[in-house]
């Protein structure tokens, strides 16, 4: 089966300017070679801590960061080398949904105004349409239809960023890339909204890019996973490899961290955490060999199994 997206090689480097005439110093290594596809319905999921250059990643795919090398293929597509036309078409075909709700929605827009600005960058709507469409989206996000002339304001956190589901999946697109779309919710809300995204996702056939730092909110998410370090893979497969069967410290690390919901393991945690830690701090980070390749555990020190934490 053919992919929806390919990412090869995958590399965003940003200049580090300094000097009286500013020249380039330097290059900020964002992405430094990163290489995914992700199959119609599947989602993937991008992880790692601040700065690892996930959103770096999503945000050049959709076009926002320009590329230093490397291809992303939409449905066979190569993105760099499709013309405006075709260009304009695949960008309706994906949209992004953004970590803050409070922040990417603007507070003097009403709601309609919002959801239909899409609509109106793509169809030609009349009026009546696009308030119907706009009220068909609201129903499908599970708000109400009378809202629509409501501020962002006059909305939850959780709300809110239905609001922005809704505006993303308002041209009805093949593929999301979701930036950390729940951290800057509460725990309480986080869930809600991502069940929600997984039911939708049935429902459209839609294809999620989701990035995020919590890889207990990945795992609940994603069929497959790459773990990000310095713009680079560390480890890439499927969830359950990843989850089953960590290789690389900096993965178990990551895993090790995830909140275990079960009080009778909270020791054993507990003492894994501290494990990993200790194994972890010997590498001094160091996690690449000299051809950038990414150390497993299993050639630097005894391995130890990782326990999963139990499913919150
Ligand atoms: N426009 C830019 N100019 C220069 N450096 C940048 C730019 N955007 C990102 N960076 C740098 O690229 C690196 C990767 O950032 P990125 O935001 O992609 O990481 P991230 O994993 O998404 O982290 P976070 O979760 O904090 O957003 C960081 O060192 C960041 O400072």
């Amino acid at each position: 089966m053919m992919s929806l997206i390919e990412v090869e090689n995958l590399k965003v480097h940003f200049p580090v300017r300094g000097g009286v005439f500013q020249t380039v110093k330097d290059h900020v290594r964002a992405v430094d070679g990163v290489s995914f596809s992700i199959e119609q319905g599947q989602t993937y999921g991008l992880v790692g801590e601040s700065g690892s250059g996930k959103t770096t990643t999503g945000r050049a795919i959709i076009g926002l960061n320009d590329i230093t090398s490397g291809k992303v293929m939409f449905e066979g597509r190569d993105l760099a080398t499709i013309n405006k036309k075709e260009y304009i078409d695949v960008r309706k075909d994906i949209q992004m949904i953004f970590q803050d709700p409070f922040s990417s929605l603007n507070p003097k827009k009403r709601v309609v105004d919002i959801v239909a600005e899409p609509l109106r960058n793509y169809e030609n709507l009349s009026a009546k349409e696009e308030r119907i469409r706009v009220q068909e989206l609201m129903e499908l996000v599970g708000l109400s239809p009378e809202a629509i002339y409501k501020y962002p304001h006059e909305f939850s956190g959780g709300q809110r960023q239905r609001i922005g589901i809704a505006r993303a999946i308002a041209l009805n697109p093949k593929l999301i890339i979701a930036d950390e779309p729940v951290s800057a919710l509460d725990v309480s809300v986080q869930a809600q909204v991502l069940n929600f995204m997984r039911e939708i996702q049935k429902e459209l056939n839609l294809t999620y890019l989701f990035i995020s730092h919590d890889l207990g909110i990945i795992r609940h998410m994603c069929d497959h996973i790459g773990i990000m370090y310095k713009g680079r893979y560390v480890e890439h497969g499927t969830s359950d490899e990843i989850f089953n069967n960590p290789q690389h410290i900096y993965t178990k690390r990551l895993i090790a961290a995830i909140p275990d919901s079960n009080p009778r393991n909270r020791e054993m945690h507990y003492e894994n955490r501290k494990l990993v830690k200790s194994e972890y701090d010997k590498l001094e980070k160091d996690f690449f060999d000299e051809e950038g390749l990414p150390f497993s555990l299993k050639s630097i020190s005894a391995t130890h199994q990782v326990a999963l934490p139990e499913r919150g």
